[in-house]
């Protein structure tokens, strides 16, 4: 069940249903000592990309979790859904419009303790997930911790997620988020998370690192992530 498992996990990898992994690659990521595989991209998610992950992912005993892009990719099968809001988007579809559209075709099927909401703060302008959804990424450190303090203080998400998706990220933004966020959130750091060394540096505030990219350039760096964060 998502809502029991969340709160221990300190790193997961992101897997891309429009991206190749090799079987030998997914076996190795899935049996990492990783908490968790999230399933989840910005561009060219289907619902058979998602259904093909899902089934090779499920060999394994890994929690595994879809992270929804879009309505037309949801499947049953998974440990839980992270639904993502981002609260620095300048389009209010992407903050709160496509979720209340699919809470009123999908509401019914909703099992509360699988589903957790993501406050996201998308800061990589050169990110695809940054112009998908019209992020305003040129935010100061404090803007950054202002958005962490609503999302956590005030609104009490599950999770706040520093999103800089494909570039090694400002780790001050994140530690005055961390400072800022209160303790009934978990902060999400993910981006450019490439070594041991950048696992090491982000997991100092983060709650849970996410990595992504890398696991396609270069799988033994993407593995040696874990063992940099946790005590396997
Ligand atoms: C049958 C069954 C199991 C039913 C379950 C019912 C259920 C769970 C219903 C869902 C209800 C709900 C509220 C759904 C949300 C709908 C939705 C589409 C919301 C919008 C989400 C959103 C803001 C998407 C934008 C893209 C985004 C933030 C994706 C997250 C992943 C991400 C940031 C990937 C990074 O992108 P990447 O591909 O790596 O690309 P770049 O590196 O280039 O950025
Ligand atoms: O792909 P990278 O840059 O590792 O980022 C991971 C994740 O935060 C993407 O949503
Ligand atoms: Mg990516």
């Amino acid at each position: 069940m998502l809502k029991q498992m969340y709160r221990t996990w300190q790193h997961a990898f992101k897997i891309d249903p429009d991206k190749d992994v090799s079987d030998e690659a997914l076996e190795a990521l899935c049996e990492s000592g990783t908490d968790a595989i999230i399933v989840g991209g910005s561009q060219g998610v289907t619902l058979d990309g998602v259904i093909d992950l899902l089934s090779r992912v499920r060999r394994y005993t890994v929690p595994c979790v879809l992270e929804i892009s879009t309505v037309d990719s949801i499947t049953p099968g998974f440990d839980g859904y992270l639904i993502p809001s981002v609260l620095n988007s300048e389009k209010r579809e992407w903050i709160i419009g496509l979720h209340h559209k699919a809470i009123e075709a999908y509401g019914h099927l909703i099992d509360d303790e699988e589903i957790l909401l993501e406050g996201y703060c998308v800061l990589n302008k050169d990110a695809a997930v940054a112009e998908l959804t019209a992020a305003k990424t040129a935010l100061t450190s404090d803007e950054v911790a202002a958005y962490a303090q609503l999302a956590g203080r005030l609104w009490e998400m599950p999770v706040f997620y520093v999103e800089y998706s494909g570039t090694f990220g400002d780790m001050d933004v994140l530690k005055q988020a961390k400072d800022a966020l209160g303790d009934k959130t978990r902060l999400f750091y993910g981006g450019g998370i490439d070594s041991a060394e950048r696992a090491k540096q982000a997991s100092a505030y983060a709650d849970t690192i996410i990595v992504g990219n890398i696991l396609y350039d270069d799988l033994k760096a993407a593995l040696a992530t874990v063992k940099a964060v946790k005590t396997l």
